[in-house]
């Protein structure tokens, strides 16, 4: 059997043989190079805490218990930081038996800090889909830094299908680095199972611009409207004064980005590794999903950084220029995309360096 993570028009004839369903029309941009957005069902439920169903029990089941409100999302809400919901999605699932699935943010929400993670009936983790699968799909919202709003419809997490497993070896990594460049790196450091990325602190044009430090108690940021919002508002810019490092406040959320550019060739799927606890007590936040075509130069992507959501664990760290910040796994694809990322999707952060989230304007 071929193994590999599927593509747009493997996506598309899913849909097209009722294994993905919806009950509205995909949106024209819906589906992605190796990935669908899921988006967000009529309702949202405000739960105390997190939970998982478990073995024995439906999402469903465990929110008739653990439900202290329903908040109607079809005009649009306010989800408030700090608060965690359960949100069922427009989207469930008849997976043939070869056919897994896993979830993740998309970049723009990792971007704005809002902690999501997808959950089934049954599950037992977060963000996987057995093989097979049957059911509805949740999806868990929790904004950390920013409140915002978000109606039915919106879409904060995506979803990849794989058949069988096709995560490179280091060997095949190695050689696949050799022959096409993955990260703009001379000495490569390929362990772990992954390719190495590390953090810029030089900073950009004349001042010296780093990255960003999230803002307290401002306005809400709507996930559905481009541009919308101004920097400052929400960010404090920071500056390499020197030093080229930067000391992490266990309780901030920083923007930063990596010194290497990014390139995943058409015939290949990455994702960053969201946590290497042998790198230090921070964590890059959100793990991501890199599209084909990501920085990949025929379709326009030559440069592509990659743009990094960081928080400190517990105590604060001292974070220095070209420090590892974590790692990109590489997977190969079942068949080439019919559409590259970049290549007329309206991709937001092709050819980007330090790029903040859609939402604000540049
Ligand atoms: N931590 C991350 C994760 C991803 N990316 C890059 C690689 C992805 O190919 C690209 C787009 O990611 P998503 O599809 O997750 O993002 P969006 O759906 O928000 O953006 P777009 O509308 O551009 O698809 O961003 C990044 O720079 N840093």
């Amino acid at each position: 059997m071929a193994e590999g993570i599927l593509s747009d028009s493997a996506i598309q004839a899913l849909f097209d043989a009722a294994r993905l369903v919806s009950g509205r029309p995909l949106d024209a941009d819906q589906i992605q190079p190796a990935s669908l957005d899921l988006r967000l069902g009529a309702r949202a439920y405000r739960v105390r805490a997190s939970f998982l169903p478990g073995p024995t029990a439906t999402v469903e089941d465990k929110l008739k218990r653990l439900s202290m409100h329903e908040i109607d999302l079809s005009a649009g809400a306010v989800l408030e930081t700090g608060c965690v919901y359960i949100v069922p999605l427009l989207e469930s699932l008849d997976l043939p038996s070869e056919i897994s699935a896993s979830a993740n943010p998309k970049s723009s929400t990792g971007r704005l800090d809002i902690f999501t993670r997808v959950m089934t009936d049954h599950g037992q983790e977060f963000d996987k889909i057995a093989p097979g699968y049957t059911g509805p799909l949740w999806l868990e919202v929790s904004p950390r830094t920013f409140p915002i709003v978000a109606r039915t419809g919106s879409r904060l997490s995506q979803i990849r299908f794989r058949k069988g497993h096709a995560v490179l070896g280091e060997d095949e990594l190695s050689a696949l680095h050799t022959a096409e460049m993955l990260v703009a790196s001379e000495t490569p450091n390929v362990s772990g199972g992954g390719i190495a990325l590390s953090i810029d602190l030089m900073g950009q044009g004349d001042d010296g611009l780093i990255g960003y430090r999230g803002k307290h108690h401002t306005a809400v940021v709507d996930v559905d409207k481009r541009a919308a919002q101004e920097v400052f508002d929400f960010w404090e810019p920071l500056y390499n004064r020197g030093s080229a490092d930067l000391i992490l406040d266990p309780d901030e959320f920083y923007i930063l980005v990596s010194r290497e550019s990014v390139h995943v060739p058409p015939l290949y799927a990455a994702e960053m590794t969201p946590f290497d606890p042998l790198v230090g007590e921070f964590r890059v936040h959100y793990a991501g999903f890199f599209d084909p075509g990501f920085g990949h130069s025929e379709a326009g992507g030559a440069g592509s950084r990659a743009v990094l959501e960081v928080r400190s664990h517990e105590v604060p760290f001292i974070l220095e220029h070209g420090q590892i910040v974590g790692r990109l796994i590489y997977e190969k694809m079942l068949e080439r995309p019919a559409a590259l990322y970049g290549s007329g999707l309206g991709s937001n952060y092709q050819a980007q360096g330090l790029k903040l989230s859609k939402h604000f304007r540049a």
